[in-house]
């Protein structure tokens, strides 16, 4: 499903109105409906008190629509403006005269005392404060009358998008609604999906609003989830070479979990031959967790890490291998941190780089920027924002943005770990990922995730793909060993373990999976 940013909406509600000739009235009629239907289905209409809570842009507009849908269904609701009514314009006015003209009842709310005097009378609020109109921080009494209602434990349904989230990058400006249920128009919004704005939305659904297709399937939003795909079939005569080759470039003394996390997990995600080549003081270690790994063991430098002597022969020995994963635990030490740089720049091979390799290639983003073959990156936030020399808080604050801007900076498709991963692509697409828990912020998880890539790419053999699946795929085993386990004391061992069980999964699943946005948003 493609993601929209504000503008992009704005623009798609144009496209509806002249390409199409539906009204503006028409698209918050649907809106407005689609809300309705929801909060039928779940509340009781005979029962409930609905309190629809206005403010003076046209979500207050949708809102009106829900208590004029409530009022004639004969539920009991009452509804309070926030803002002048003077300030509606449009369709929020005609909606606004329309629930005069059948004396619904209505009251302007001046201060936030006022508010909380009628908040005990309900049971139901529908905040129809802010929606994609948001432009600054929230104070004031709007400030108040939003506290309020997250202190009222009362159920919530957010038109849109919870208040106080901005559309565009999913974060609270200063503070924001807790909804139990959201129903959101055209398209998910960035903010409805972007982490802190996710979790605020409560259960989402999306209605199209009369919409046709060609206006959300647009292309020219380069937005989506990430989707599952179909996999190929592993033919039935399948050697292990077919499976694919790759070379780890991992390890250090004292580092011993991250190469193993990364070349076992290839396997473990079914690829055919892991090479690990390792500073050889460490190799048979590592060679007592995962038999099943083929070592090269390479000279170290004094404090342990891979020399740079090995250059020539990791070039070499790669000429055979279909990807190069280069940087799990490989440590920071200079001369190894050279010897990274050094082979990514001079190898014709596609290359993930993760962990300290990628400390390596933001000293000199140079060894990667003008490769010839493809190049994945696998940072997370604080290795993004060394990558592109900015702060955590500013990739945090517009991930989507910023993510865009470094792979086409560094040519790489690069993926932003974190709650609903990113994946980009230097033509500017992005991906974002469903799958996956927050146990899964734990040492050894993005070594997982690595060898899960580099066993995609082996099976795909498209470098995007195998990113997007490979990220799919780490999460969907760390959300079935938290189902089994839950989140706490989740190990990356948990995530590896699962991985064998995520394909089985997948390969049934993908489908479904995919139709129902991984249970995360729901079509109306
Ligand atoms: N055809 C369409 O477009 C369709 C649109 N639809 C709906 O329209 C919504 C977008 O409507 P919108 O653009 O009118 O903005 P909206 O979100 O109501 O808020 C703006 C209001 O808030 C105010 N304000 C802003 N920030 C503030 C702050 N921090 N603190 C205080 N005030 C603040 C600002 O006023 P200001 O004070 O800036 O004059 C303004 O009054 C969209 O989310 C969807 O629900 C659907 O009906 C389907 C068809
Ligand atoms: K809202």
């Amino acid at each position: 499903m493609k993601i929209v940013s504000v503008e992009q909406m704005r623009q798609m509600d144009q496209t509806a109105i002249s390409e199409f000739g539906i009204p503006d009235q028409l698209l918050m009629e649907n809106a407005g409906l689609a809300s309705y239907e929801k909060i039928r289905d779940r509340f009781d209409l005979q029962k409930d008190k609905f309190l629809i809570v206005c403010g003076g842009g046209n979500n207050g507009g949708d809102g009106l629509v829900v208590a004029r849908k409530l009022f004639s269904n004969e539920a009991k609701v009452q509804v309070v403006l926030l803002s002048n009514p003077s300030k509606f314009k449009g369709s929020a006015h005609l909606n606004y005269q329309i629930a005069q003209q059948m004396k619904i009842p209505t009251q302007s709310i001046e201060n936030a005392q006022d508010f909380e005097t009628l908040l005990p009378a309900f049971d139901v609020i529908v905040d129809a404060i802010f929606g994609t109109g948001l432009d600054r921080e929230v104070g004031g009494k709007y400030r108040d009358i939003i506290q309020a209602i997250n202190r009222s434990g009362k159920p919530v349904v957010s038109i849109d998008i919870p208040s106080g989230i901005n559309g565009n990058t999913g974060q609270v400006m200063g503070i924001a609604v807790k909804a139990d249920m959201t129903i959101t128009f055209g398209l998910p919004k960035l903010g409805n999906l972007l982490l802190p704005g996710f979790e605020y939305n409560g259960q989402l659904f999306v209605t199209h609003i009369s919409f046709a297709p060609k206006i959300f399937n647009n292309p020219e939003v380069q937005t989506q989830t990430n989707d599952p795909v179909e996999l190929p079939e592993r033919p039935t005569d399948a050697h292990k070479g077919f499976c694919g080759k790759v070379l780890f470039v991992a390890g250090a003394a004292n580092y011993l979990g991250a190469p193993y996390f990364a070349a076992h997990a290839f396997l473990k995600a079914g690829g055919g031959l892991s090479y690990l080549a390792t500073p050889r003081q460490i190799a048979s270690t590592i060679a007592m967790q995962g038999p099943e790994i083929i070592f090269q063991p390479l000279q170290a430098t004094e404090s342990g890490s891979i020399a740079h002597e090995n250059l020539d022969f990791l070039l070499e020995f790669s000429e055979d291998m279909e990807m190069v994963i280069v940087g799990p635990g490989a440590s920071l030490q200079a001369e190894t941190q050279q010897l990274i740089r050094d082979l990514l720049e001079k190898s014709p091979k596609p290359v993930l780089v993760d962990g300290d390799g990628l400390t390596a290639v933001a000293k000199d983003p140079a060894c990667i920027k003008f490769r010839q073959a493809p190049t994945i990156l696998t940072p997370h936030p604080g290795e993004m924002a060394r990558l592109l020399n900015i702060s955590i808080g500013e990739v945090q604050k517009n991930r989507v943005e910023v993510l865009r801007r470094a792979c086409k900076e560094l040519n790489a498709i690069i993926v932003l770990k974190g709650a609903h991963s990113l994946i980009g692509h230097p033509d500017g697409r992005v991906y974002m990922n469903l799958s996956g828990n927050p146990g899964m912020a734990t040492a050894g998880s993005g070594d997982v995730l690595t060898g899960t890539i580099a066993a995609m790419y082996a099976l795909l053999k498209d470098p995007l793909l195998a990113t997007r699946i490979g990220v799919f795929l780490h999460g969907l085993a760390g959300d079935l060993a938290a189902q089994k386990m839950g989140m706490d004391g989740l190990l990356a061992g948990d995530i590896l373990q699962h991985l064998p069980e995520a394909l089985q999964h997948y390969r049934r699943h993908w489908r479904e999976m995919k139709n129902q946005n991984y249970g995360k948003i729901s079509l109306v």
